[in-house]
């Protein structure tokens, strides 16, 4: 854990702790509005609107492969094919995505000046205030992490079932933190969960500096942005993780498991 206290990043000052408590125990997730001060969901979102340095990240069709872009293009032009020919299998059972990254660095091992609102996001959410916030949350003392990474879904970009089970990473929820000002479901880019029997238990449409908390695991999936959707689905997404053993801890374990 880090303690940030020049970070631009803090909590929403008005949450109501208890009542999202109570929530979270009823329902295993949890979509909470506003969840930090308005001036720094101001500033992540900035900072992720202009960004560049994107890599396109796709599995999907039998490709495997990650590209780094220039703005929305393969910065080796040369390679503008891949993202080009990049298509999701629709009868494999197999869990796929397209969709771009952005790596967020953390304190150690990084200088000051080099460091954005959305690095600093990250480390916010690693520290001591955060970590305790989660901590109250969800009920769970095991918590002790948060790994993150900004993403940005394009038109077209998907990310199919799965259930965010990862041997050895001792997750315990997935998030995500939508930084996209303003969405329409029409739009897709929606977080489902797939209940048993096949049909969406339940959706949230990305909403701005909304975090969105769920166990892992559950089965999920970010419906494919339309093609007409007339914006980028912005995010921070991750694992709240323990340093503890949690889940399987092998690939044959997870094999096993799930
Ligand atoms: O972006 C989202 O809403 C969820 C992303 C997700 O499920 C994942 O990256 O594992
Ligand atoms: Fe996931």
């Amino acid at each position: 854990m880090t303690d940030t206290p020049s970070s631009p990043i803090r909590l929403n000052p008005d949450l109501d702790l208890a009542a999202l408590a109570g929530a979270f125990a009823r329902g295993g997730r949890l979509h909470i509005p506003n969840i930090f001060a308005a001036e720094a969901a101001d500033a992540v979102a900035g900072v992720l609107e202009a960004e560049t340095r994107w890599k396109t990240t796709v599995a999907a069709g039998g490709a495997f492969f990650e590209m780094p872009l220039n703005g929305r293009l393969a910065e080796d032009p040369g390679k503008q094919s891949w993202l080009d020919d990049a298509k999701v299998d629709g009868a494999s059972p197999l869990t796929q995505y397209i969709f771009d990254t952005r790596r967020l660095d953390q304190r150690e091992g990084h200088e000051e000046g080099h460091r954005d609102a959305a690095d600093a996001a990250l480390d916010f959410m690693n520290s001591e205030a955060f970590i305790s916030f989660l901590r109250a949350l969800t009920g769970d003392d095991r918590v002790d992490l948060v790994d993150g990474q900004a993403s940005r879904y394009r038109p077209g970009h998907v990310l199919t079932a799965h259930n965010d089970v990862s041997a050895g990473k001792n997750r315990l929820y997935g998030y995500v933190l939508n930084m996209t000002r303003e969405w329409r479901a029409d739009w897709g880019g929606n977080l489902v969960f797939y209940g048993a029997d096949g049909h969406i238990e339940h959706g949230w449409v990305p909403a701005f500096n909304a975090l969105n908390l769920f166990v892992v695991p559950t089965r999920h999936a970010v419906t494919q942005v339309a093609s007409f959707a007339a914006k980028d689905r912005l995010s921070i997404v991750g694992w709240v993780r323990s340093h503890q053993k949690v889940g399987p801890q092998t690939r044959e374990e997870a094999r096993q498991a799930y």
